[in-house]
């Protein structure tokens, strides 16, 4: 059984800015299960991509990789030979207990967990890039500059698979997909502390981009076929294909 995510579930005096510590890497597959509407249908669908885009000899990487989730699904699928996936976080907490999932089991697939920035990570000769919930935590100049980078790594024909929370521009429309998230985690068991206490601490951390944003960004870009294959209150995924 995994460790029950309790980070926010007493008071906390001087309540700083959410980080993926020691702490969050210990409880994180039950805190993004209980926190992010659809997770595990996006882990799967993430598999089912990689199993069509993935082409021989070429690399699979996934940008905030975390404990490995994507990375883990992605092997399971691909069929393509002399694949690499290269999981890259910055994060020494997660980077660690990834690379002991990952060892856990043998595979066709190679996989390389690197600890590093994704803004300082060379992409080349790619056919599926996957930043799922990871590109919402840089600066908005950053996400230009590493989608910019993504989209000359990719093969013609490669995929990038995007996964985010959004904000809405009309104000009655996001305030109800926030408090409907809000619902889904008092129905996964968080207080109302908790839920106020971790909307507080990834206030300046994370900040959303709307869905117009991206699709505007990834077209200007130069991406093709950007589209929303999933949505579930104010979290979804888009894929943009080169
Ligand atoms: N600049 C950066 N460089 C490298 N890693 C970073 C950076 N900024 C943040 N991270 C890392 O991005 C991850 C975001 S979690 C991704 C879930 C995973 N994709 C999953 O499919 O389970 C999403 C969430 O917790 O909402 C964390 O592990 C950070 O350390
Ligand atoms: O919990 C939230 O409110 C979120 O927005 C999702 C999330 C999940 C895990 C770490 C940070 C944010």
């Amino acid at each position: 059984m995994a460790n029950r995510d309790n980070i926010f579930a007493a008071p906390i005096e001087k309540l700083g800015d959410f980080t993926f510590d020691e702490n969050v890497a210990e409880v994180f597959p039950d805190m993004i299960q209980r926190s992010v509407p659809g997770y595990s249908n996006i882990i799967s669908a993430i598999g089912m991509l990689a199993e069509r885009f993935a082409t021989d000899g070429s690399r699979v990487y996934d940008l905030g990789c975390s404990l490995g989730a994507a990375t883990l699904s992605m092997r399971r699928h691909i069929k393509a030979q002399n694949c690499t996936i290269i999981g890259v976080d910055n994060s020494p907490a997660m980077v660690e207990r990834c690379k002991l999932h990952v060892n856990a089991y043998r595979s066709d697939t190679d996989v390389q967990i690197l600890e590093d920035d994704i803004r300082n990570v060379d992409i080349q000769n790619a056919s599926v890039v996957v930043l799922n919930f990871t590109l919402q935590f840089l600066t908005p100049e950053d996400r230009q500059a590493l989608l910019e980078k993504i989209f000359a790594g990719l093969k013609p024909g490669g995929i990038l698979i995007l996964s985010e929370k959004y904000n809405f521009a009309d104000e009655t429309a996001n305030e109800l997909l926030i408090d409907l998230h809000h619902d889904f985690k008092r129905a996964n068991g968080y207080s109302e502390l908790e839920i106020s206490q971790k909307r507080s601490a990834l206030e300046n951390v994370m900040k959303p981009d709307s869905i117009d944003t991206h699709k505007q960004r990834l077209s200007d870009i130069g991406f093709s076929s950007v589209a929303v294959w999933f949505q579930c209150f104010n979290f979804g995924s888009m894929f943009a294909i080169k």
